[in-house]
């Protein structure tokens, strides 16, 4: 038998183990024994190589030229979830050494009517004849000011996930880095030329009720006032054309979410259009992001998250931009 003590051992144990483990509980592993410290090291430098755990079809690199910090911990998720308290507490491995990347953790939730899509022959979604979409006219109003949307085949459709009708259900395929900046914390950036229109990524994270995401936002901003969190949680309303709210979803990517988590504010509307994607057979829309213009390699990615709501215990903007007021809007529960 072999002795579990051995250094091979320690560090066949420490790979399965060492992954499972947030921030705090591997530092403290580190300083146990020079393997550990060792094999640590390896789960840092793979977690700071892909945020998103391989759960991307491509990898979404950290990169920090300015202190220490070599990641930022959460859970992935490729795709937005009903909030549970299940999937709240859940840990993620992240940092393996797997050949094959791991497959969502979560199953992906059914958000959907039975059936409420079309029926088109294959490769003939998005055509004039499919029920599901207008391509061309939506992508001219989905790139118009304010929130655009965008119609798409989904579960209610007798086609299949590489229908072309479905170009924002892939998750990221375009390359981006997420970078460390001095004022601003973690910001998204793009690491290839993006052109106007292209799909960057969905804003995905935990499905909220309105009564959840007020009890979240009243804890966030008190963290947040202290500079001890980088809140995410996205309050999206749909209006009449009274201007009356119709629709809310609260998308909360602070504890599990995907890279759109990283896309910081800016009070000039930023570089990215969110449009709101209706899926055929799915009740909930989801918020995704495209190129509102031509993007060049390394440019920061940001939206706006709303009129900024002077306020004295706002938090301060650094966008930089020229119409900014200094202050980050706030969100009103
Ligand atoms: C969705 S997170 C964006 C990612 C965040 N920077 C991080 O490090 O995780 C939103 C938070 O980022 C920071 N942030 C975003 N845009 C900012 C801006 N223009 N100026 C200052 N801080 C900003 C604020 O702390 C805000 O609550």
């Amino acid at each position: 038998m072999r002795n579990p003590t051995a250094p091979c051992a320690v560090s066949e144990l420490a790979e399965l183990v060492l992954p499972w483990l947030p921030p705090p509980d591997l530092a403290a592993a580190a300083s146990a024994s020079r393997a550990l410290r060792a094999a640590t090291s390896v789960v840092t430098a793979r977690r700071a190589a892909d945020s998103s755990r391989g759960l991307e079809a491509v990898p979404v690199p950290f990169d920090n030229p300015i202190d220490s910090k070599p990641y930022a911990y959460f859970l992935y998720t490729p795709f937005s979830l009903i909030h549970s308290p299940a999937s709240s507490t859940n840990l993620q491995p992240w940092g393996c050494a797997w050949a094959q990347p791991p497959g969502p953790t979560w199953p992906r939730p059914h958000l959907g009517l039975p059936s409420a899509g079309c029926g088109c022959a294959a490769e003939e979604c998005g055509g004039a004849g499919c029920a599901c979409a207008d391509m061309e006219a939506e992508m001219a109003d989905a790139l118009g000011a304010g929130m655009g949307s965008l119609r798409e085949c989904g579960d209610g459709c007798a086609c299949g996930p590489l229908c072309g009708n479905r170009r924002t259900q892939r998750g990221v395929t375009v390359r981006l880095r997420v970078v460390r900046q001095l004022k601003k914390g973690w910001g998204l950036h793009a690491a290839e030329a993006l052109h106007r229109g292209q799909f960057v990524c969905e804003y995905a994270g935990e499905f909220l009720t309105t009564e959840e995401a007020q009890r979240r936002q009243r804890l966030y901003d008190e963290l947040a006032s202290v500079g001890k969190l980088s809140p995410a949680l996205l309050v999206i309303r749909e209006h009449l054309p009274s201007g009356r709210a119709c629709l809310r979803v609260n998308i909360d990517a602070t504890k599990v979410g995907n890279v759109a988590r990283f896309i910081n504010h800016s009070c000039d509307g930023g570089n990215l259009q969110p449009v709101l994607v209706r899926s055929s057979g799915s009740l909930l829309p989801r918020l995704c992001f495209l190129a509102a213009r031509d993007i060049v390699e390394g440019e920061e990615l940001t939206f706006s998250y709303g009129d900024a709501r002077l306020r004295p215990k706002g938090l301060p903007c650094f966008c930089e931009s020229l119409c900014c007021p200094g202050v980050l809007p706030a969100e009103e529960t």
